[in-house]
């Protein structure tokens, strides 16, 4: 709680001095009270420091813009105080220092005034995506005096085009109002530019969900609101972010999120027709398929940096507790293009110390960089942003539908995790060949590439995103803290 008007006097000197918190989060209570008497002698008014977008002195008031709680979103509210007139106290401080300390505190390590290139996709997934950005969005960003320059995206491939030409020196995040699709394209834009690993580096990408997944919203902002990820990424600080290379044929791009084959990619990319439902046509897709004891056979050469379910939580605990050692050091300016592949390509011979074995009867293979794919979908509820490893899923099919569905209802209840049918390795390469099948689906952060052999190696915190707090927003795998 922030501003309050202090009728006795008690508080007054001590909001001058109010600190700006490590983080803007919710949990920072307590700014200090107003320094002035309410003119009207009133009670006090209470806003949420993490709320507050805005303050400045305007004809003698003071005038704070904040996010005001509706419903399960945000509304844009204005308070004005009328600051007393005559003269202020000798001592008192000037409304002018008391702004700049409120904002100071309201955004803590968050750069406010963020310049923003923002690219709407108008047929993210249901649709709606300008009426978001209209209604839900841009109120909270002017509000917050930030610089935007906006595109509608026309055709699909713009966002790679223009986040390989946009000038890095004049934004501070890149911003997609979208589903999962358009992330993936700016982080290919930017990988495509002969400065990638200096634009990667220089420029956050930033999310606001209009898609039917929304994973990027929902692990960085811990939100499918796009209100409320506005104001995530309004008080969002920069976080590092691992990236992967896909190698398949003689291409190459950059995933940030997930790569599936079998169950989980027939799912999402063999039920576009089923778009207008939104995320519920992903749940239907999983059913048919689990029922048919669908199997995807497929050779799986993987080096494996973490094993078992324990050892794991160790890893997630250790990680968590100390963030340092999820930071990483910023590429330097000389640094060019993406960087070598440790492992070459998956036109190479796999490296000898990778474990090589034939699969006949796996349903799911899932390879997460984040926890959450899709509201209540907390897949890797182990991953992490910046350990620089990606996390490993696989699921027999050849078993009873009803384990399997059981194992994917636990998804909701974090319970996935724990589930014996369930194999959870933390890997830092993999290369991947579909077996015995004409045709099938291959996602990589939800696109669809050719069924085709790839590889794919992680570097780690290669990227950057605008994110809530510098971690995912994701509760971790059971137990974890006792681990
Ligand atoms: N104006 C447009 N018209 C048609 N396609 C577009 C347009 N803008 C972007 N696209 C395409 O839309 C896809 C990205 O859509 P989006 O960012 O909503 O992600 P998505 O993963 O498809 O979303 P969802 O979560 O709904 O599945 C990309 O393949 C992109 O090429």
């Amino acid at each position: 709680m922030i501003l309050l008007t202090d009728p006795d006097g008690k508080s007054r000197k001590k909001a001058a001095k109010g600190k700006a918190g490590k983080q803007p989060s919710e949990d920072i209570s307590c700014f200090g009270c107003l320094p002035w008497q309410a003119a009207d002698g009133k009670g006090k008014h209470t806003i949420p420091l993490y709320n507050v977008l805005w303050a400045e002195v305007r004809d003698n008031a003071l005038v704070v813009d904040y996010a005001a709680p509706r419903k399960s979103s945000l509304k844009l509210q204005q308070w004005t105080f009328a600051l007393p007139t005559p003269e202020l106290e000798t001592g008192d401080p000037s409304p002018e220092a008391f702004v700049a300390a409120l904002i100071a505190a309201a955004y803590g390590e968050a750069k406010p005034r963020k310049r923003a290139y923002v690219l709407i996709n108008p047929h993210s997934g249901p649709g709606g995506a300008l009426g978001k950005w209209k209604k839900h969005v841009k109120p909270f960003f002017e509000a917050a005096r930030m610089e935007l320059d906006v595109v509608t995206l026309s055709r699909g491939g713009e966002a790679t085009e223009l986040s390989e030409k946009v000038d890095i020196e004049r934004f501070d995040t890149i911003m997609a109002l979208s589903g999962d699709g358009t992330p993936y394209e700016i982080f290919n834009g930017l990988g495509k530019r002969p400065d990638a690993a200096k634009a990667l580096a220089k420029i956050a990408v930033s999310h606001i969900p209009c898609g039917s997944g929304n994973a990027f919203s929902l692990n960085c902002n811990g939100s499918n609101d796009a209100g409320v990820s506005a104001l995530a990424v309004v008080k969002g600080v920069v976080m590092p972010l691992d990236l992967v290379s896909i190698t398949q044929g003689d291409r190459r791009v950059l995933s940030f999120l997930s790569q599936s084959l079998g169950i989980i990619a027939e799912s999402d990319l063999g039920t576009e027709n089923m778009r207008w439902m939104g995320n519920k046509r992903f749940e239907i897709g999983l059913a048919t398929r689990v029922l048919k004891k669908k199997c995807y056979p497929f050779d799986l050469s993987v080096k494996v940096e973490v094993d078992g379910k324990e050892m794991i939580k160790q890893h997630y605990k250790k990680h968590v507790e100390d963030h340092s050692l999820l930071s990483v050091d910023a590429v330097t300016d000389g640094a060019e293009g993406l960087p070598q592949l440790k492992y070459g390509t998956v036109q190479d011979e796999v490296p000898a110390d990778w474990e090589t074995q034939s699969y006949d009867n796996i349903g799911t293979f899932y390879v997460g960089n984040m926890a959450y794919m899709s509201p209540d979908a907390n897949f890797f509820s182990a991953a992490l942003p910046t350990d620089g490893l990606m996390d490993l899923v696989m699921m027999p099919a050849n078993i009873s539908p009803m384990a399997v569905t059981k194992a994917l209802l636990s998804v909701e209840t974090g319970k996935f995790f724990d589930n014996p049918i369930v194999s959870y390795k933390k890997i830092s390469a993999y290369r991947i060949t579909p077996r015995n099948q004409q045709d099938g689906y291959i996602s990589i952060d939800g696109e669809r590439i050719p069924f085709e052999p790839f590889q794919a190696e992680i570097h780690r915190g290669l990227g950057r995103v605008i994110s809530k707090r510098g971690l995912y927003e994701a509760e971790g795998p059971t137990g974890w803290k006792e681990a």
